[in-house]
């Protein structure tokens, strides 16, 4: 077959491809006064993907890994009826950056807003996606997310409505970002929850699109080729085909477990326009760095040498890496999608850099005039010291040396039926001991754990300080992506050292900080957040690091959750749900 005949063949398998896409976006929406609605029913199962050439098992949505992206139109409603068809394991599934106003049930997270959804049932996630921007979903149930179940939301502005980026782009891309790891999860939770402690480690493979390449020859010679086969072509490199002379959009997601990124495309430039749905006074850059639970939007002009192709790539920062660098092909049409650069894949960043992470942090600044300004001054200060420590011999994290975990029996439902029995309702704590020195070794001897949560006062303006400090380990402090439920907040600031409230509140940024819901605190350092406690309900705040969260590494903010409607019943039948659950009448 000759060259010219498989590419026109690809082309309209493509347009096959595209066609039978729009048919069923079609087919899957009904117009409404407020929007559209877009019906979905996702089947969850595991099944056996070859996401980087070794065959492991993965979670997939209707066959596929990562999951189907949802396309949609501000004020559009999405429904997706999640059947569970794991078999032996419950599912949640969470929708990043959607506030949920209105619809709190539907923030699917286990433990906080439902039950988690049992093998065989069925569980209908409604919201209304009311902003345009990039977000994502991912599983929220234990572990659950690194076996890939996720994906990317894409919600556009109205048609005829501009984005108001520097120049106008033609195509409209996503690119999910990942790691994986091919223990699964099972073990690593259990390593993790043991003594002796075995932490998780650095991920096997980092896949761009759902894509990765592990050394097979690192199995031996006399590996199966049935479980490891570099010639797979379920594991060829994605493709980013691009036509000269054009501009693309790569809305680009995080999902990683633990990994921060540096993102690059060989020889091309990058314009950031969008963070986590905010619009970003646009800045260029080389490089990318993205943590774990966040989205950027970047314009890319396709204006270099077309007759070859480049790398896109991403390599692991702020860890010391152990895992080859993620490698896709950026392809100029009509090269063959499948011809390697002619050059090495450029390096990227040292890992370790991190004053160019801390100064692209300090890039990102709001859109002047399309994102609205924080309130001027707080109402309350809640300071977060991150720290690493043991309780009773087990490895955990802890805020203010209390590690927290989720009860039995979900929050909300808790909140909204008077059952004050199941989880601690003595305040978290809000500060700690001036004394403490965040540059030595955490000892942290007098750690506890609790399901304490913070309570605010409804529509109150509330400062969050994170704190950085040393973890167990010698001259070492980790980057933590924190991520915040059913709000954005404003960066106000980030600084290295300990937070000295006299100096550094002054240096806040309160002109054009950017509204996020996922900021990472930096090595040794602090991050200083405001937001507008508006949403009723109870609403997680924790690190993105999946091993960190199953740690304890979160927090729970309350407020105006009286407001929220009754619990709908789906939504119950673990803890002390039970007893409210009716059984007179089907759910
Ligand atoms: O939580 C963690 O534990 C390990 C290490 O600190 C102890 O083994 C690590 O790298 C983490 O991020």
């Amino acid at each position: 077959m000759s060259e010219v005949s498989f590419l026109e063949r690809m082309t309209r398998v493509m347009i096959m491809f595209e066609v039978s896409c729009i048919l069923i976006y079609l087919v899957n929406e009904v117009p409404s006064a407020e929007g559209r609605v877009h019906n979905y029913t996702w089947e969850v199962s595991y099944q056996y993907k070859y996401l980087d050439c070794y065959k492991k098992l993965a979670i997939a949505i209707n066959g596929i890994t990562p999951g189907p992206a949802i396309y949609a139109v501000q004020g559009d409603t999405i429904i997706v009826n999640v059947v569970n068809n794991l078999v032996m394991e419950n599912v949640a599934i969470h929708w990043h950056g959607i506030r949920q106003i209105g619809t709190q049930w539907s923030d699917g997270t286990d433990g906080v807003t439902q039950c988690a959804t049992m093998p065989g049932d069925t569980f209908t996630y409604k919201f209304v996606v009311d902003r345009p921007g990039t977000y994502m979903y991912h599983s929220h149930y234990g572990m659950q997310r690194e076996s890939g179940l996720y994906g990317i939301i894409r919600v556009f502005l109205p048609k005829g409505q501009p984005e108001p980026f520097p120049f106008p782009y033609h195509y409209d891309r996503h690119i999910i970002l990942s790691d994986w790891y091919h223990r699964n999860p099972y073990e690593r939770a259990a390593n993790l929850s043991s003594i002796p402690f075995q932490w998780v480690g650095e991920p096997q493979s980092l896949l761009i699109n759902g894509r990765g390449k592990y050394n097979c020859s690192l199995l031996g010679s006399t590996a199966d080729s049935e479980v490891c086969n570099l010639k797979n072509p379920a594991c060829f490199p994605a493709v980013l085909t691009v036509i000269p002379g054009k501009i693309y959009r790569y809305r680009i997601a995080s999902l990683t477990s633990l990994s921060s990124f540096s993102f690059q495309i060989e020889g091309h430039s990058m314009t950031v326009v969008e963070a986590d749905g905010t619009y970003v006074e646009p800045f260029v850059t080389q490089n990318l760095y993205i943590y774990s639970g966040e989205t950027y939007s970047v314009l890319v002009k396709a204006t270099q040498d077309p007759t070859r192709n480049y790398w896109a790539t991403v390599n692991v920062v702020s860890r010391r890496p152990a895992t080859p660098d993620g490698l896709a092909i950026f392809n100029y049409y009509p090269n063959h999608f499948h011809k390697f650069p002619p050059t090495k894949p450029p390096p990227g960043p040292l890992w370790n850099d991190a004053e160019s992470r801390i100064n692209q942090s300090l890039t990102i600044k709001a859109l002047k005039g399309r994102v609205e300004s924080p309130p001027k001054t707080t109402d309350r200060v809640i300071v977060l010291l991150n720290t690493q420590n043991t309780i009773d011999g087990y490895y955990r994290w802890s805020l203010n040396n209390v590690s927290h975990s989720l009860p039995a029996t979900p929050y909300l439902i808790a909140l909204k039926k008077s059952i004050s029995d199941v989880f601690d309702q003595t305040p978290a704590p809000e500060s700690y001991s001036p004394d403490y020195d965040i540059f030595s070794v955490a000892k942290n001897t007098n750690a506890t754990s609790s399901t304490s949560i913070h309570r605010l006062v409804f529509n109150s303006t509330v400062d969050i300080i994170l704190q950085n400090a040393n973890t167990m380990t010698k001259n070492n402090s980790e980057t933590h992506p924190w991520h915040l439920h059913g709000h954005d907040f404003w960066v106000l600031g980030y600084g290295s050292g300990k937070f000295n409230n006299e100096t550094d509140v002054g240096k806040y940024n309160l002109d054009n900080p950017i509204m996020k819901n996922t900021v990472p605190l930096h090595s040794y350092g602090w991050t200083a957040l405001r937001f507008r406690a508006d949403n009723p309900g109870i609403w997680l705040f924790h690190c993105h690091i999946e091993s960190h969260f199953f740690m304890g590494m979160m927090v729970l903010f309350e407020s105006g959750s009286e407001m929220v409607s009754e619990p709908p019943q789906a939504n119950m039948g673990c803890g002390a749900t039970k007893r409210f659950i009716d059984n007179t009448t089907p759910a």
